[in-house]
């Protein structure tokens, strides 16, 4: 990847990683938190306590690559442990409640470098807890794309495989498939 100028100083803003599953939001949160560690900056990981998928205390990609994070219940419990903290990276933010955006503003506005990962959309295509609000107050918004497990293209839509209509519902690969328009619309009998 490029030199990005946003890693060449610490001050504060708001980055967010947003797409569907297995578009590399993970993959691209740990790059990103790898080179600030390599920059030597303070860095303080977190995720929600409900996403137990890989590892409690972990970050882990569909690749298994992990680093490790405090799994913490509410919102707020963020701004109470990122005291001493130049970086603050959040994963699974679309299971945060809707004070994420707020605590994220404080922490820019305190002159932290916050990266967020999340779905933005649900199985439905409807968007994702938090993250519009995230997506309207980021500095730098960026979509990543898995590849459509039908045809190839790029897939924008989580397609559910299960019976469940829940919005949350934990779960990979035998739960869920990245799919195209065309071929979101083609499974719902569009
Ligand atoms: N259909 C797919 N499209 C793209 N990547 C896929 C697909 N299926 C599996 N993968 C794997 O998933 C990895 C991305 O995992 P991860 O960063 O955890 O994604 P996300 O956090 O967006 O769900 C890719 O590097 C690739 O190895
Ligand atoms: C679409 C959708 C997903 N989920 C769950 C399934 C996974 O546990 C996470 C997403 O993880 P990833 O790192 O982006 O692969 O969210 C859900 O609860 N509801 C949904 O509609
Ligand atoms: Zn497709």
């Amino acid at each position: 990847m490029y030199n990005n100028p946003k890693e060449t100083h610490c001050k504060g803003r708001i980055e967010v990683i947003c797409g569907s599953m297995f578009s590399g939001k993970t993959e691209e949160l740990l790059r990103r938190l790898r080179r600030a560690k390599i920059a030597r900056q303070e860095v303080e990981i977190f995720k929600p306590a409900i996403d137990v998928r890989y590892s409690q205390e972990e970050v882990v990609s569909h690749d298994r690559n992990s680093i490790p994070s405090t799994p913490v219940e509410h919102s707020s419990n963020i701004l109470l442990l990122s005291s001493e903290v130049e970086v603050v990276g959040i994963d699974e933010a679309q299971f945060f409640d809707n004070g994420l955006a707020e605590v994220c503003q404080q922490l820019a506005d305190q002159g932290i470098r916050v990266i967020v990962a999340g779905l933005d959309m649900d199985f439905k295509r409807v968007p994702f807890g938090p993250m519009p609000a995230l997506c309207a107050i980021a500095d730098d918004v960026t979509k990543v794309h898995a590849i459509c497990v039908r045809c190839g293209s790029l897939a924008s839509y989580s397609h559910r495989i299960v019976e469940g209509e829940k919005q949350v519902m934990l779960g990979e690969m035998q739960e869920y498939q990245p799919l195209c328009r065309n071929c979101y619309l083609h499974e719902k009998g569009r």
